[in-house]
């Protein structure tokens, strides 16, 4: 037998020793490497694995912790990419000589004495990772041919191990990400999402989105515009598994009928005029992840048809094309229209509708969640500070009357508009009525000081939570913000007045006043 021969059947007896006694399966790949170096003379040797279309470096020789985490190549790219993708191996007797050689590492210097021999690693007919070397190509009596297949064998015999390996850190992965997910659905202390809110209506919403968020129930959700129907979908997909996967948007309102369907399905070339190339809709874009159809009342009937089979069947054709195609998206849809009185008029398919409506979550105008109108306020001020490097602290009492007595028919959105223009306007640390639109301030002038508007039906409670968050605010500001002493001033505990506080989520800081300020409140 040739000496060659003789020392690769050696090196193939040790790693097949190796294999079956290690059974610490990162151990076991150093030590294969290990061997290479020893006994076949390897400058460099890597183990990649892939999860989903990536290879990362799992074991190396020779390459340092920098070195290793650079060395990440997608499906296809570079030589490694190449080789676990076509399955084949790749031999490159001079590295300094082909372009397709990334050194993705850095380790490697373009001496031209240096060849790259890289195998796919094979486990149940599809391939997990691969297995390369880097070996001097001027050493007297190397064959590389030769040293491929050993490769390949070695490939073979440590499959098992890499898959193994694989698997470990796909799992670890995934319970990560569940735990995650869990833990941020469990947190009932705050909020989900960016959504701000304490009434009793919005801690019943928070508990639907925590309960339906980890399902993939698809969810209808309804309210008045700028209620936050979209931060109620954002809220949702952020608990949800696909939290890191795509979020499409539509607005179903927002494009004429005849572009809708081929802006939600995509179209292929040739399909009308214009249409030079073949365009995927955000039905496909969103696969994997969540698709928010916003303004669902808004579609066209035969718009619906389509939109039904894909709810029932998640499949839908590009438009120009006959191709049946399948898209995995967890579906949420929002509407600000009556649905029940466009089915009545026959402009909503009632099947469409039961489709849709499995979980509805029902927004309240801003008007009947009074109690959440200072708070929502106060987050708003302090978006707006950050935007515009100002520092407002506070509103003086006329301006909390007039948002609160204000009936916003523009919801969250106008109160977010109105705080903007207040901050920009304000021209000292707090917010006064005349920073705030004519609209509001019309409804104080002409004497409306009700907290309501008038022809609005308030609820008891809120009306009643309204006006303990007035009075603990009056007394805060009586008290310079002190809290124990608002509690003395209020005949309250420290205790109940502290829970208060943070049932309205108000900010005590906001009513100290610095006595230079004094005068300034109005
Ligand atoms: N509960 C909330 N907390 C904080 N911000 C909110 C809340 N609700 C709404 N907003 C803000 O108000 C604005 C309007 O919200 P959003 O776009 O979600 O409303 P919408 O109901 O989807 O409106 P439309 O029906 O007009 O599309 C956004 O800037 C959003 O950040």
């Amino acid at each position: 037998m040739k000496e060659k021969e003789t020392s690769e059947i050696a090196v193939i007896q040790e790693i097949s020793t190796a294999v079956v006694h290690e059974r610490n399966v990162e151990e076991l790949l150093n030590r294969v490497l290990e061997i290479l170096n020893r006994k076949m003379g390897m400058l460099r040797g890597t183990f990649t694995l892939l999860h989903g279309d990536v290879l990362a470096i799992e074991a190396s020789q020779g390459l340092d912790e920098n070195e290793k985490k650079r060395g990440r190549y997608r499906l296809g790219e570079g030589i490694t990419g190449q080789v676990a993708a076509s399955g084949k191996p790749a031999l490159i007797a001079d590295i300094a000589k082909d372009k397709r050689f990334l050194d993705r590492t850095g380790a490697r210097g373009r001496d031209g004495h240096t060849a790259f021999l890289c195998v796919p690693v094979w486990r149940n007919e599809r391939v997990v990772g691969t297995l390369s070397i880097d070996r001097r190509n001027d050493t007297p009596g190397v064959d590389l041919e030769q040293d491929l297949r050993m490769l390949e064998i070695i490939g073979n015999l440590t499959a098992d191990a890499v898959a193994v390996r694989q698997q470990e850190i796909e799992e670890r992965e995934t319970l990560l990400e569940e735990n995650k997910r869990l833990r941020s659905a469990l947190d009932t202390t705050e909020t989900p999402g960016e959504l701000i809110g304490n009434c009793r209506t919005m801690q019943k919403i928070y508990e639907l989105i925590r309960q339906v968020a980890p399902t993939n129930a698809t969810v209808l959700i309804r309210g008045s515009s700028g209620t936050g129907k979209e931060l109620v979908a954002n809220a949702i997909r952020m608990l949800s598994p696909r939290a890191d996967k795509p979020f499409i948007a539509f607005n179903c309102a927002a494009l004429p009928e005849n572009l809708v369907e081929s802006e939600l399905f995509g179209y292929e070339k040739g399909a009308f005029t214009g249409a030079i190339a073949r365009r995927i809709g955000r039905a496909e874009a969103a696969d994997g992840g969540t698709l928010f159809l916003d303004e669902i009342g808004d579609l066209s009937l035969p718009i619906q048809v389509k939109l039904l089979r894909f709810i029932q069947e998640r499949t839908f054709s590009r438009l120009g094309g006959n191709a049946e195609l399948k898209t995995d998206v967890r579906l949420l849809a929002a509407t600000s229209r009556n649905l029940e009185e466009l089915m009545a008029q026959g402009r909503f398919r009632e099947d469409l509708y039961y489709r849709l409506n499995i979980f509805p979550i029902v927004l309240p105008d801003l008007k009947n969640r009074r109690s959440d109108i200072m708070l929502l306020a106060e987050h708003f001020v302090a978006k707006f500070n950050l935007k515009y490097g100002k520092s407002i602290r506070r509103f003086s009492t006329p301006a909390i009357n007039m948002l609160m007595a204000y009936h916003w028919p523009g919801n969250v959105r106008e109160l977010e508009n109105c705080i903007e223009r207040a901050v920009l306007t304000a021209s000292d640390d707090s917010i006064h009525g005349y920073n705030l639109p004519m609209s509001l301030q019309t409804a104080k002038d002409s004497g409306i000081e009700q907290p309501v508007a008038e022809g609005t039906k308030v609820p008891f409670n809120t009306l009643v939570a309204s006006f303990e968050r007035e009075l603990i605010v009056d007394a805060l500001k009586r008290n310079n913000g002190n809290m124990s002493a608002a509690a003395r001033d209020l005949g309250l505990s420290p205790r109940v007045i502290h829970y208060k506080i943070n049932q309205h989520g108000v900010t005590p800081e906001w009513y100290k006043q610095r006595p230079s300020r004094r005068r300034a409140q109005e």
